[in-house]
């Protein structure tokens, strides 16, 4: 999309003024923004009542999508459960359904029976004890009539159990729901998934709770007729799974103490109905810990979706963006509307975010954690509408921890200057890498070569969860390098370091400032370190696209960098803020040979580059690229 397309989409008149005007969506299926083909899948599981496993990145409407099935689910076939006392086996209670509202009718009901016999059997006590207080006044024997009615007291007492047990107890009570059931049983351990049967010390001589009082359902249970949502699946234990996939299979589960020393273990319910519908939902390393007979049955007898994290930077798609702000003030309830500029701000920084060309974000979960910093702003401003200052304050205040994580590294390396932004110096390259989802980070290289040691051949010697990254860096560009200079760099031990990486360092984009590093310290040749780079190399030198250009641009900026070189691919991805602008200049690159050129600096670089010329001419085309071009 062109920049006069991109700003005339800009400018396209909505019509609100501001975000009050926006209506809201009253069903959350309509609130779910980005997601149409989740949302397709959604309705139509929902009709069919199949299971879904939901695969996305954290914050992009997962959990959304669960609830807004159990709204579409129908409300008609709710039931409530009940759990009985079975006299013949007191250890096997017994299960009843009914259609929902009516369980508290049932147990008022008995309660009701139970308080009238009750009543009756006080009266009669009352009646007995007197007659016999009263004999034994007549007949002067007041002490035996004394023993006499303790007795027949303490023997109508323990009666009374009896006849209380016989109230049944409300497992599962669906009275006035207005949707079918929605439970998150994300991380719940066994007993709270599957139900328990609580322990009761007291259980020996029947003195204790009746062990039907002492059921208790669990979350599979209390989304019988609805959805059971479980993000992270793969993190449940394996036993566990399996028994959920029973579940699953029978649509009932009996509940038992899930403890085997507790006296609940002894109890075992009939079996009580639990037919829900499963979304699992996590992202893609969750199918590595889940079972496999569980997936089979999702995949067999369901959805699976894989969620997007941006939307194609459209008017259609922008206007679903507004939405969601009036969609957020809405839900937050305490902060003010947005005016036409706040929202215009959020939409640039879900592009942003968006890392992409022509992209914005759907990671909403953390675009709602700024238009609900910019509101508490502007309320605490007593402003009556939030406005663009309040969000561009939000975005400085409400910065994630890998953002200041990031901050502050680039505050103390400057400090023990750990690394350069000015001057040159052999095989020290600025490279530039992420933290978090998209906070940038100078991660400086330093590299070494020094003829072998070993007669074969040389080593690369580099450390650290990086340095497998720099190995295989090094190892693809070899040829390129031999290639590029005509140096064998298995004749040198290499060694490379990053200096004071900080642990969660991606660096992934690191290959071609390694590369640099390792041409730099072979040929002698210092590195200008007013320059920072990113990119991927691919064995034939080409500078291929990587992630995350406007975190690192702005990071290198902060450092004070000069110049940052970046992959001509990823030049539309660049939407830095505005107070970066002018100060850094971004240089395209295309080839190692662009790099060499920009980032190499002194008088052995022309004589590299006339090396790289000459080689380039014996070379077959499209191996080598004229260095100077980009
Ligand atoms: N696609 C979306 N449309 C509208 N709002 C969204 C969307 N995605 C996220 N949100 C907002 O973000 C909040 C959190 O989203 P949700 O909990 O559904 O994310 P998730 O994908 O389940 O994340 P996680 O896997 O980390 O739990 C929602 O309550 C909503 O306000």
């Amino acid at each position: 999309m062109t920049s006069e397309v991109k700003k005339a989409n800009m400018k396209e008149s909505f019509s609100y003024e501001t975000s009050k005007d926006i209506p809201v969506p009253k069903r959350l299926i309509d609130q779910i923004i980005g997601q149409e083909e989740a949302v397709e899948t959604i309705k139509k599981a929902a009709e069919q009542r199949r299971n879904v496993l939901l695969i996305g990145e954290p914050g992009v409407g997962k959990s959304m999508l669960a609830k807004a099935m159990a709204e579409l689910l129908p409300r008609e076939q709710l039931q409530d459960i009940l759990v009985y006392p079975n006299l013949d086996d007191p250890n096997n209670p017994i299960i009843s359904t009914v259609p929902a509202g009516e369980g508290k009718r049932i147990v008022m009901s008995h309660k009701n029976r139970a308080r009238a016999q009750e009543e009756k059997k006080n009266l009669f006590m009352i009646a007995i004890i007197s007659f016999i207080l009263l004999m034994g006044f007549m007949l002067k024997q007041f002490l035996a009539a004394i023993i006499a009615a303790g007795i027949i007291f303490l023997a109508l007492q323990q009666m009374r159990p009896q006849k209380t047990i016989m109230v049944p107890k409300l497992l599962i009570n669906n009275e006035g729901k207005k949707t079918a059931p929605f439970v998150d049983a994300t991380g719940a351990h066994a007993g709270a998934l599957l139900g328990d049967v609580r322990h009761d010390p007291y259980q020996s001589g029947g003195l204790g709770t009746p062990a039907h009082e002492r059921v208790e359902a669990g979350m599979i249970h209390k989304a019988h007729k609805g959805v059971l949502y479980i993000d992270e699946i793969g993190t449940m234990k394996m036993k566990t799974q399996q028994e959920l996939l029973t579940a699953m299979q029978d649509k009932k589960y009996s509940i038992t103490g899930q403890s085997e020393t507790s006296s609940g273990a002894m109890v075992r319910s009939q079996a009580v109905p639990c037919d829900f519908v499963l979304v699992a939902s996590g992202n893609l390393h969750v199918l590595e810990g889940m079972h496999p007979a569980l997936r089979s049955r999702i995949r067999g007898y369901g959805y699976e979706v894989y969620m997007k994290d941006t939307m194609p930077d459209t008017p259609e798609n922008r206007q679903k963006l507004v939405q969601f702000v009036a969609q957020e003030v809405e839900k937050d309830g305490r902060i003010p509307h947005f005016n036409k500029d706040a929202i215009k701000e959020i939409i640039r920084e879900a592009q942003r975010r968006a890392g992409k060309k022509d992209s914005l974000t759907l990671r909403l979960r953390d675009l709602g954690g700024l238009v609900r910093a910019a509101g508490d702003i502007a309320k605490s401003e007593g402003a009556e509408l939030v406005s663009k200052k309040h969000v561009l304050k939000a975005k400085k205040l409400a910065r994630t921890l890998e953002q200041q994580i990031a901050d502050r590294y680039i505050t103390q390396k400057k400090k023990y200057s750990v690394f350069k932004s000015h001057g040159s110096e052999v095989g020290r390259v600025n490279g530039l890498a992420i933290i978090g989802d998209r906070s940038g980070i100078i991660l400086p290289i330093a590299a070494e070569a020094a003829p072998a040691q070993s007669k074969e051949e040389g080593r690369i010697i580099a450390t650290g969860k990086l340095g497998d990254i720099a190995k295989e860096a090094v190892q693809n560009v070899s040829a390129l390098i031999k290639k590029y200079t005509g140096t064998d760099i298995s004749n040198y031990d290499i060694h490379i370091q990053f200096l004071q990486a900080y642990e969660g360092v991606e660096g992934d984009s690191a290959s071609v400032s390694v590369a640099t590093a390792v041409i730099s310290a072979l040929e002698e040749i210092p590195v200008d370190q007013s320059v920072a780079l990113t990119g991927s190399l691919s064995i034939r030198g080409d500078v291929l696209p990587v992630g995350g250009v406007t975190g690192k641009i702005e990071a290198a900026a902060e450092a004070g960098i000069k110049k940052v070189l970046i992959p001509k691919a990823n030049m539309d991805d660049v939407m830095i803020e505005k107070k970066y602008e002018g100060k850094i200049e971004i240089i395209p690159v295309k080839s190692l040979g662009d790099v060499l050129e920009h980032a190499l600096i002194g008088k052995g670089k022309e004589s590299l580059i006339e090396k790289m010329q000459r080689i380039s001419d014996i070379m077959p085309k499209g191996i080598i690229k004229n260095p100077t071009t980009h």
